[in-house]
């Protein structure tokens, strides 16, 4: 479909209204991830931020279509709700091929990787989502498919095992992951791009929730987009979540239209902070800070402490509190740095210092 938002104008074209209709329908059915996907940019131009992965990338894709072949492979890589799976079909659909889509968790066995391989067609684009968590023996698949476009099917088992080669048509694999120290110096090295999704700023998160809310058809207002906006966690996809709970807010509470004031109220009542910090950003801040003194404690212990998955730690709440500057990775542990004891309204031990490079691993 054509789906393109003129952000400039903020005009909804024909293709638009007809998008918006189907988002109405979505929203009427009360299904927040068929929205959440109908909030996403549909090609490059319309997606804001990111404008060196989107330079790089553009560049790529557009080099691929003038030899008409498939794009070389593509990593990507940062915290979630940044736009990975949003640029993986945006690749697929600025090469006007099919995404297939699977996940590293739901690659168990070589199998089920080679079964995905083996039904590919030429040029098709496969999204591979948290592809640091895929088996070894698919991932040692996953290099060769890569490179030689072969997949070598083992039948039998033991010394009587044979590995029979079965060619794949050229295709692009999309790999994405929140962590891409975690993969394998063979797999990384095999993707002819890589790219680093970074934190969006307030500006270009402002963009965003303006222009998800016209999709939405929420009326707000520039003080009202902002709010959401520096609340955001530097992550489109809790900018989005916030609006639809602002906008919850404004047609219970209030006339319909988000405020500075709405949006305050709303943000306060969800308990998101000033900073965007949530509930696991405030709790592993403060556990580190009330119970370890502030650290260095290590990551496990801090998400026993917390009562979540280490995963979570690391990949959702960490990334963010690093950025901005209120939990330092130190080689013996977390260690809270002096603002985060000034955002917990708590004096901190002497000797905290505001200055992170102190503390880098
Ligand atoms: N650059 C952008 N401009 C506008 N909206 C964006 C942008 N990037 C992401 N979004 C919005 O944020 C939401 C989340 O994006 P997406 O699902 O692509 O993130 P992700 O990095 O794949 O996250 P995860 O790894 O958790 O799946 C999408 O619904 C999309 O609407």
């Amino acid at each position: 479909m054509d789906h393109r938002f003129d952000a400039a104008t903020d005009e909804l074209s024909a293709a638009e209204e007809a998008h918006l209709q189907r988002l109405t329908a979505a929203e009427a059915e009360g299904d927040e991830r068929v929205v959440e996907a109908a909030l996403r940019p549909r090609s490059l131009d319309e997606v804001i931020g990111q404008s060196r992965v989107r330079d790089q990338l553009g560049l790529v894709l557009e080099a691929a279509r003038q030899r008409e072949r498939a794009p070389d492979h593509v990593l990507l890589s940062g915290p979630p709700g940044l736009g990975k799976t949003t640029l993986a079909m945006i690749i697929a659909s600025e090469m006007s091929t099919p995404l297939r889509l699977t996940s590293g968790p739901a690659i168990t066995h070589a199998g089920d990787l080679a079964a995905i391989l083996s039904g590919l067609n030429e040029g098709d684009v496969l999204f591979v989502d948290e592809i640091h968590r895929m088996s070894r023996p698919a991932e040692e698949m996953l290099y060769v498919a890569m490179e030689d476009f072969r997949v070598d099917v083992v039948i039998g088992k033991g010394p009587g095992a044979t590995a029979i080669p079965l060619e794949i048509p050229p295709f692009t694999l999309v790999g994405a992951t929140t962590r891409a120290g975690l993969l394998p110096g063979p797999l990384r090295d095999r993707f002819g791009f890589t790219a680093h999704l970074e934190f969006y700023e307030p500006h270009e998160l402002d963009r965003i929730v303006r222009r998800s809310a016209g999709l939405l058809d929420v009326e707000l207002t520039d003080t009202g987009s902002t709010e959401i906006a520096s609340r955001s966690r530097g992550t489109p996809r809790i900018a989005n979540r916030l609006l639809r709970r602002v906008r919850d807010f404004a047609q219970v509470r209030a006339d319909g239209v988000v405020t500075l004031d709405v949006a305050h109220q709303a943000l306060d009542l969800y308990e998101v902070d000033q900073s965007g910090l949530d509930r696991l950003d405030r709790a592993v801040l403060d556990v580190l800070c009330r119970r370890f003194g502030g650290g260095p404690v290590g990551v496990s212990t801090l998400a026993v402490a917390v009562g979540e998955e280490r995963e979570t730690v690391e990949e959702v709440a960490e990334p963010f509190l690093v950025r901005s500057g209120l939990l330092a990775r130190t080689p013996r542990g977390r260690v809270a740095t002096r603002a985060a004891w000034e955002h917990l309204g708590m004096a901190p031990p002497q000797g905290v210092t505001a200055d992170q490079s102190l503390f880098e691993e």
